[in-house]
């Protein structure tokens, strides 16, 4: 186990063992003022967020109102965040054919419009912590790298390295980001040659920045076509899509930060809110368009988008994507609406997971990628504390009521320390909220089956810390960057491991520590092995137990480790003498690159032998073409 990377404030909740568990159980609230779930929606005034409520406050909290508090508490409502928008400033113009483009055509229209300055809104817990260290880079300084494709660019070690353009320079500095990520430091420069990118990096380690800025600088300096100006017709540079309502919401945040006065414009399009708002939003013009694939085909089917002049597609959480409940749709968009195809338009795909069989389809729509790892694939980073705890299914409750009396006592719990509940189903959300809310503790949940106001409403209220605990289903588990959760319960373990390693990831993010703890029983026997192994990969004590169910269990099909080892090097599916659907991907001019704890100066690129090995870390073994990757 490393040492932390930046949150020191976080020590108390991480690696400390959980002390001996409760001893007095909160009093239930008087039913007299119960709401259950389906009732609590309709009775609120909207109203700003009140101040964070202490954990065992007299009045438990829901995320929609104080359900038996003292009369003249505040009022939860419906309400959004408080906007203090204030007027942008000049809008920068970077490199030639900005301005030939973006007056005339699908782009912004800068007279009407004034940028507010997402700035503005940080919240103020957020910047003192990364100005006073945000990230500690020591902590990646031997993190293994590893790149494969033909003519891999050079990383970079800072952001003054690679030319951004200065707006977006600018905004770099006001995020506080003092350094790139390593995930950052290769992706950038491969993105920035105009190299297509197949991206795999931890939870929380910076990806989102890694397609963002390549996009908005590319925009901000290319010579792109003139837009048509049709009536309705949005017609965006840039699309990145994204899973979830939630996680599209929070990349066209950070997008809108990133592109702050550089006359770069970003729009949202999402389902389950007002499409209309969404319509007049485009048409006030985009350059880049974030979007949940269902709400995006409906916007093409209408006739109101058009992807004909997409010059850089993102897909994040890629894997998410391309299974199998998602790939018809993101088939559909991309090769199916007009847009332009790979090798003329820029891809990248990112995710902290990449089974090979996804990767598979996705090379479908990239052209001469460069197939990179930062870390390794599908591993969870070694700064979350991971325990596993063997639970009876009809024991759970009680346990996990033992663990957040054993928070609370131990102060673990503060202001500002967040617990994620995992669990399988939509019901049993709701009925964990509806029992946490009974036995005295503020909760709140997020699922399919709730509205997209309630979702965003729930969302708002455990990041304030109003709710300090969400119950999610699988909707929260990739992608979401919520401060200061300290603690992530698998109640429900997934049937996935993958799933496993990005529900974890919303602990332990950008350098913080965090704990994850699980709850295993007989019916997951299927996830022991692999859960198992990335265990031990991430240095975590494995219980005797649980290596005696992994050597009973033959993994699951959906397991996708099982066949153990380590599994550094190796993964880029073209490696395997299978893949033959382009010749240029094996022989030669097809090289990998393994960058094991090189902080700096990459002597080898180009032409050397197929497959050649260049500073591996210790404990990360070369694998030749040829060699399994450990998901056969
Ligand atoms: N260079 C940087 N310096 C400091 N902080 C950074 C830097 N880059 C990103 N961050 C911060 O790190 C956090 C995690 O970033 P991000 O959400 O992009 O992670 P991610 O890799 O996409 O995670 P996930 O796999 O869970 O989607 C964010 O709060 C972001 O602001």
């Amino acid at each position: 186990m490393p040492t932390s990377w930046a949150d020191s404030t976080a020590a108390s909740e991480n690696a400390a063992p959980l002390p001996s568990v409760k001893t007095s159980r909160v009093a239930h609230p008087s039913r007299s003022n119960y709401v259950p779930p389906h009732l609590r929606n309709h009775q609120h005034q909207p109203s700003a967020d009140p101040p964070v409520t202490a954990y065992a406050a007299p009045g438990v909290v829901t995320d929609r109102g104080i359900l038996n508090g003292p009369r003249g508490g505040p009022r939860i409502g419906g309400g959004g965040y408080i906007q203090h928008a204030s007027i942008g400033g000049n809008y920068n113009s970077h490199g030639p054919g900005r301005e030939a483009w973006n007056g005339r055509n699908g782009g912004w229209n800068r007279s009407r419009d004034r940028e507010a300055n997402p700035f503005e809104n940080v919240d103020s817990d957020q910047v003192t912590e990364q100005e006073n260290g945000g990230i500690n880079f020591d902590a990646y300084e031997d993190i293994p790298v590893d790149a494969t494709g033909s003519n891999v660019p050079p990383p970079v070690s800072t952001f003054a390295e690679i030319d951004l353009g200065e707006a977006l320079n600018a905004n770099i500095q006001r995020c506080k980001y003092v350094k790139p990520t390593p995930v950052q430091r290769y992706a950038i420069p491969i993105s920035l040659a105009g190299r297509d990118l197949m991206a795999c990096a931890q939870t929380g380690s910076g990806k989102t920045a890694a397609f963002c800025f390549p996009i908005i600088s590319g925009i901000m300096q290319g010579q792109h076509v003139q837009r048509p100006r049709g009536p309705r017709v949005a017609i965006p540079l840039a699309l990145i899509l994204s899973p979830t309502r939630e996680l599209s919401v929070q990349i066209h945040e950070e997008a809108k930060k990133f592109s702050y006065q550089t006359g770069v414009r970003v729009v949202v399009a999402y389902g389950g809110s007002p499409i209309n708002q969404q319509l007049r939003e485009l048409e006030r013009g985009v350059d880049i368009l974030v979007a949940t694939p269902g709400r995006l085909v409906d916007l093409l089917e209408r006739a109101r988008v058009s992807l004909e002049l997409i010059r850089y597609l993102a897909l994040d959480e890629a894997d998410r994507m391309l299974d199998m409940g998602f790939e018809p749709q993101i088939r559909k968009i991309v090769e199916q609406m007009g847009m332009p195809p790979p090798g003329v338009r820029q891809t990248m795909l990112f995710s902290a997971t990449f089974p090979k069989e996804i990767q598979r389809l996705a090379s479908d729509f990239l052209s001469n990628y460069i197939f990179l790892t930062v870390g390794r694939v599908g591993s969870s980073t070694d700064l979350i504390v991971q325990r596993v705890e063997f639970v009876h299914e009809a024991d759970k409750r009680s346990h996990l009521m033992d663990l957040l009396h054993a928070q609370r006592e131990n102060g673990s719990h503060g202001k500002q320390a967040l617990t994620l509940v995992f669990v399988e189903t939509k019901k049993g959300a709701d009925a964990l909220e509806n029992w946490l809310y009974m036995n005295g503790f503020p909760a709140t949940s997020i699922h399919g089956d709730r509205s997209q106001q309630e979702r965003e409403q729930a969302l708002r209220s455990f990041k304030s810390g109003r709710t300090p605990i969400l119950v999610a289903t699988d909707v929260a588990a990739r992608g979401l960057d919520i401060p200061h959760v300290g603690h992530v319960i698998n109640f429900d373990l997934p049937n996935d491991i993958d799933d496993y390693v990005h529900r974890i990831g919303r602990t332990g993010r950008a350098g913080k520590t965090g704990l994850a703890t699980a709850f295993f029983n007989e019916n997951n026997s299927s996830l022991a092995r692999s859960l198992s192994e990335l265990m031990q990969e991430s240095n975590q004590e494995v219980p005797a137990w649980l290596m005696h169910y992994a050597s009973r269990s033959y993994g699951g099909g959906k397991n996708r480790r099982s066949g153990g080892g380590n599994r550094f090097g190796g993964r880029d599916f073209r490696r395997e003498g299978s893949f033959n659907r382009n010749a240029g991907y094996s022989g030669r001019g097809y090289n990998n690159h393994t960058y094991g704890g090189y902080p700096s100066g990459y002597a080898a690129y180009g032409a050397g032998p197929s497959y050649a090995m260049y500073g591996a870390g210790p404990g990360y073994p070369a694998y030749g073409a040829g060699v399994a990757s450990a998901w056969d």
